[in-house]
């Protein structure tokens, strides 16, 4: 027989959202540097500070956090000769960590602590004659880079560095019939993937190439009976996809095409009452990863005890109007 992957809520879920809970969890995450958690996952720790610093900003918390040791961690990260940014002391500079690396400082106005020249030029030499980006120099193509250069040199008041064109030429190019977008040309469409595409549209002002009906029916189409989204057809739900669907739908002005009830159900049974944090679905172990997530979702859904993020930067709001940004959202 046919079945649904989806998951049921229990009734003793987590109804009220666990502010102090959540606070106290991202506060001590990583004091504890021996515990296996932290360390299996040096090699993405830059993104963790950005996942743990911008949920602590959105809840008002960002005190709690050791602004001057990530400060000098970050500067301690820019690879002097490349003018990128590695995800720790010994790792590779590569793009996913020197953009987390640029979205902290612009959330601390500390842009001065590193090589803001030498960000720009580690970004520009990643881009490819197609308009496509390497994520580093062993040369994966993916649009999630798109996103992380433009996103990067916005932050940067530099995408005169690269030819911007050509860098919505190949985001166009990933296009499928359905509206979405995947990695490549011809990939999959994948929520993940459509919210890269449409925030590097957003970002760049391109969002009139967008198919917006297509896409934003494809996106409410993830939502299911759980009130959970997934990120592709016939699997699970993921918290992690309510944000990647949410602020697509949010650039796209229809937020409203979603389940807002359900889906804030889900996202509140996804908390842990005991550790604190946000898992990928009920029951499962939390991380910062999904903590982000789970808040920047409760946000957009509008939620006012949670400052208001901005769906294409996934920054706080505030951040963004102090820099002058104005990503184009449809009308
Ligand atoms: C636990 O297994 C993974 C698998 C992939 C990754 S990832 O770095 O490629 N990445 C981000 C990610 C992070 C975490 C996590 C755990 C602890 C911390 C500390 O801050 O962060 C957990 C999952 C995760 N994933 C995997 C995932 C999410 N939902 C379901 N899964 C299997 C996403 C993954 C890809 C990624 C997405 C967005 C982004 O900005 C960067 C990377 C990390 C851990
Ligand atoms: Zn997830």
């Amino acid at each position: 027989s046919f079945k649904t992957k989806d998951v049921t809520l229990s009734e003793d879920r987590p109804k009220a959202l666990l502010l102090q809970k959540h606070s106290d969890y991202l506060a001590s995450y990583g004091l504890n540097k021996e515990d296996y958690e932290f360390c299996m996952t040096e090699y993405l720790r830059m993104s963790g500070i950005y996942w743990s610093l911008t949920a602590m900003e959105l809840m008002a918390q960002s005190s709690r956090m050791p602004k001057d040791d990530i400060i000098s961690f970050i500067a301690s990260c820019q690879d002097s000769e490349s003018g990128g940014i590695s995800a720790s002391h010994g790792h590779d500079p590569h793009m996913l960590y020197t953009l987390s690396a640029v979205q902290v400082l612009a959330m601390y106005d500390k842009l001065d602590a590193i090589d803001v020249e030498g960000v720009v030029r580690y970004v520009s030499s990643l881009q490819q004659e197609d308009g496509s980006f390497f994520g580093d120099i062993w040369g994966e193509v993916d649009t999630r880079f798109s996103f992380c250069a433009v996103m990067c040199l916005s932050l940067l008041h530099r995408l005169d560095a690269i030819d911007v064109n050509k860098a919505i030429d190949f985001v166009l190019s990933c296009m499928n019939f359905d509206g979405g977008f995947g990695s490549k040309p011809g990939s999959e469409s994948h929520a993940g993937l459509i919210y890269c595409c449409v925030g590097t549209l957003s970002i760049c002002k391109r969002m009139d190439a967008l198919k917006a009906d297509e896409l934003a029916w494809w996106l409410c189409e993830r939502q299911l009976p759980s009130g959970g989204l997934n990120g592709r057809p016939e699997k699970l739900p993921d918290l992690c996809y309510s944000w990647w669907v949410m602020s697509s739908l949010s650039m796209l002005n229809r937020i409203d095409w979603v389940d807002k009830k359900n889906l804030e159900q889900y996202i509140l049974a996804c908390q842990d009452a005991e550790t604190g944090g946000f898992s990928d679905r009920p029951g499962d172990i939390t991380d910062p990863f999904h903590t982000l997530f789970g808040l920047a979702g409760l946000s957009l859904l509008g939620n006012t005890t949670i400052k208001r993020v901005n769906p294409t930067y996934c920054m706080p709001q505030e951040t963004i109007d102090r820099l002058k940004l104005e990503p184009q959202i449809l009308q």
